[in-house]
């Protein structure tokens, strides 16, 4: 699929005030059937961050009812957050994160949605894997890293899957500092440096995004050929005061 037939669907999506969509739960990694019905999805907005790498941001994702459901579900399933390699109680990744049940409806729900920025990326597996909440507290920061692995992980029915795509969503930003920070992305949406979304100076390389709770971002990790796109280099910035949370949403894509 081709950047422009992303951007297509991305935009008729749009267009269309939400998506119908399906994920299976045919077995396998954590499938879930979910159609969201057009009035369930919020009107949300899509603006192109960056074309190639595919960074899009998107306004009012999720509604504040789903940010509290997704907060509730993950309150008493902290723990310190892992790095790809497993391990924990590293500085290169400070905070805490819970596992989502993929069942539960909030979750299949949020999920689904986000599969449905992904266009035909999934459709193979339309699988949104297990969303990850993580949060922060001041002083506590992700440094700059990947989603995608460098290795395909083997999930329990065998396949081999990896991370195609990022859906970042903020969920609570009652914080200073913990901004998203992608310093090798040239921002072509200036309107959202004019909104305070975004910030782009002379200081500093690439652009950052403030976290505003509802609102998200959305990446391709493994373009066509399916190899892991080092543009797309990221990381959550210390968080100063207060706190801040996210959602992580990986679809994966699996060998057949
Ligand atoms: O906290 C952020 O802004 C980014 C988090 C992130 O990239 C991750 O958890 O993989
Ligand atoms: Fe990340």
């Amino acid at each position: 699929m081709s950047i422009g037939s992303i951007v297509g669907i991305l935009i008729a999506g749009y267009c269309s005030y939400g998506f119908y969509h399906y994920s299976s739960n045919t077995g396998g990694v954590g499938h879930w059937w979910y159609k969201e019905a057009a009035s369930e999805i919020p009107l949300f907005k899509t603006q192109i961050v960056s074309e190639d790498p595919l960074l899009v941001y998107v306004d009012n994702f999720i509604t504040e009812a789903e940010v509290s459901q997704l907060l509730d579900i993950g309150e008493t399933q902290y723990s310190p957050s892992k790095l790809s390699t497993g391990t924990s109680g590293d500085a290169y990744r400070s905070s805490r994160s819970a596992g989502l049940p993929p069942s539960e409806p909030s979750v299949a729900r949020v999920g689904s949605r986000a599969l449905s920025l992904m266009a035909s990326l999934t459709e193979a597996s339309n699988d949104f894997g297990i969303p990850q909440l993580v949060t922060y507290k001041p002083g506590q920061q992700y440094k700059l890293h990947y989603d995608w692995f460098q290795e395909s992980m083997r999930y329990k029915d065998g396949r081999l899957c990896n991370r195609v795509a990022s859906v970042f969503v903020f969920l609570e930003a009652d914080c200073t500092g913990g901004e998203t920070y992608f310093p090798r992305i040239e921002l072509v949406a200036t309107s959202l440096l004019d909104e305070g979304k975004a910030i782009q100076n002379g200081s500093f390389e690439g652009v950052m995004f403030k976290p505003i709770p509802g609102n998200a971002l959305f990446w391709i990790n493994l373009p066509g050929n399916g190899t892991g796109d080092k543009r797309v280099l990221h990381g959550g910035l210390p968080v100063h005061t207060g706190t801040k949370t996210g959602m992580n949403i990986w679809p994966l894509k699996c060998e057949p």
